[in-house]
């Protein structure tokens, strides 16, 4: 039997009950470029391959999940070329056809969820797959709503699951009313509706964020978005084409958080991270660390591919707990794993709740980051839909699982920049379906991450 594979983040500086270490300590410096946000790149390969014509994406995030959705898009028949880094072209048919292998989307919820809604829209038959971390994610969320849109599934073994197949075409249209803020939901049921007959509504008591709307409207498609209470209702004719278009992805707010909240936490540091995508559907992450003290400040505010875009500069803070509004789960749901590591610095207690969804990501998020922080010495409790971080002297010295979770894993990695004795993960791995480059990135700032 081999070892299992690890990663281990040594402290770069401590701050031992607050007691800033002397002068001549580590800190980290720097400016960098977050990866390309990962949801629109799903999303570029997506719509490129469904639209007719030349696609061509700049800043494209080249990590795992992004290249099972290319490997995805040229198995149902378009053509799929890198140009360079980042560079990629998508020529479309205007459809999709039947592809002669299994989609396996690996570790993507967003790119199995989103696929299937394309997908079914046209005459075709697919099998879809993951590896074994999404093949423990809910399925009926999205085939549920297709099914009554004229999808028709087949589980090949356990129910609400992949592997599925699916044979699409034929669809009419649904209103459908969102049960949980989801733009992967809302995504692929308004694809499905592209080639649906008549109009497909969505509405969203909760806004979820909204790149799969934006990004419609540069396809060519009619996209009618109106604000209702504190959602969205958002109308889709069927039968509308797409047409090829160039699309440059920013850099993911994701992505950028974690080496934002190194700086946050290491004393004397300084970091910038550039070209940050700062949709208001993204930076809920970054309203809650203003919220604690953070000194974060975004300038060069600009807008590129459609999005609003800056660059965020973080500086060591001493932070206090606070309570994160329930409203706010949407826009930082994937980030609630790195705010709690933060927390743990922060003098006082985060109160994060109704997250229950942070269950059924990658991993069950809740249960891992506290038997990671509890393990560390932070004094966590879990409930069934959130967590409570209390912060205090983190003590570190451990090895934490982190179910190929890439936000489990990277969220360890930079408590233990601040910890007092180095963290390790378990089977790093997975940092690369969205952060390729994690280690070289944070190390080139002043850390010190190695195997
Ligand atoms: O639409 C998207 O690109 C995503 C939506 C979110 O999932 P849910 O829609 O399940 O909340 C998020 O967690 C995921 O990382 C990306
Ligand atoms: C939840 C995530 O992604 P996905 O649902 O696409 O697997 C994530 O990246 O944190």
């Amino acid at each position: 039997m081999t070892a299992p594979s690890t990663l281990t983040a040594r402290p770069v500086s401590a701050s031992l009950n607050g007691a800033v270490r002397a002068s001549g300590d580590k800190s980290l410096r720097g400016a960098v470029r977050a990866p390309g946000d990962k949801s629109m790149s799903h999303r570029s390969l997506i719509f490129g391959g469904m639209a007719k014509g030349v696609t061509e994406i700049e800043g494209l995030l080249e990590g795992d999940d992004i290249l099972a959705t290319a490997r995805a898009v040229e198995a149902f028949g378009a053509q799929v070329e890198r140009l360079g880094e980042g560079h990629w072209r998508v020529k479309g048919q205007g459809g999709f056809r039947s592809p002669g292998v299994v989609i396996d989307c690996g570790n993507a919820g967003t790119g199995v969820r989103l696929l299937m809604g394309a997908a079914a829209g046209y005459e075709l038959s697919a099998t879809f797959d993951g590896d074994a971390s999404l093949r423990k994610r809910p399925m009926k969320r999205v085939t549920g709503p297709l099914a009554d849109m004229g999808a028709r599934f087949d589980w090949n073994g356990a129910e609400d699951r992949v592997p599925l197949t699916l044979d699409g075409g034929g669809l009419k249209a649904i209103e459908y009313v969102q049960t949980v803020a989801s733009a992967q939901i809302k995504s692929a049921i308004l694809l499905a509706g592209l080639n649906a007959a008549g109009e497909t509504v969505v509405v969203e008591p909760e806004k979820s964020r909204d790149h799969t709307e934006r990004m419609l409207r540069a396809f060519g498609a009619m996209v009618d978005v109106t604000e209702e209470g504190e959602g969205w209702r958002i109308r889709l004719k069927g039968g509308q084409k797409l047409t090829g278009t160039a699309v440059a992805v920013p850099g993911d707010p994701s992505s950028a958080a974690f080496p934002l909240a190194a700086a946050l936490i290491v004393p004397g540091s300084e970091v910038t991270v550039e070209g940050v995508m700062l949709n208001p559907q993204r930076t809920g992450l970054f309203d809650t660390w203003i919220e604690m003290g953070a000194d974060l400040t975004i300038s060069k505010r600009r807008v590129s591919g459609g999005e609003d875009v800056g660059d965020i500069t973080a500086r060591y803070s001493e932070l206090k707990g606070v309570t994160v509004p329930q409203e706010r789960a949407a826009s930082m749901i994937d980030e609630y794993p790195i705010l709690s590591a933060v927390a743990a610095y922060a003098q006082g207690r985060t109160v994060m709740r109704g997250i229950g969804e942070m269950r059924v990501k990658e991993s069950d998020r809740i249960s891992l980051m506290v038997a990671g922080l509890t393990a560390c010495g932070v004094a966590v409790e879990e409930e069934a839909e959130g967590f409570i971080v209390t912060g205090g002297p983190v003590g570190g010295g451990a090895t934490v699982a982190t179910a190929h979770d890439h936000r489990i894993a990277m969220s360890h990695l930079i408590l233990g920049l601040a910890a007092e004795a180095p963290v390790s993960v378990l089977d790093p791995e997975m940092i690369a379906t969205s952060f390729p480059g994690f280690v070289e990135l944070m190390n080139g700032l002043g850390a010190e991450i190695a195997s």
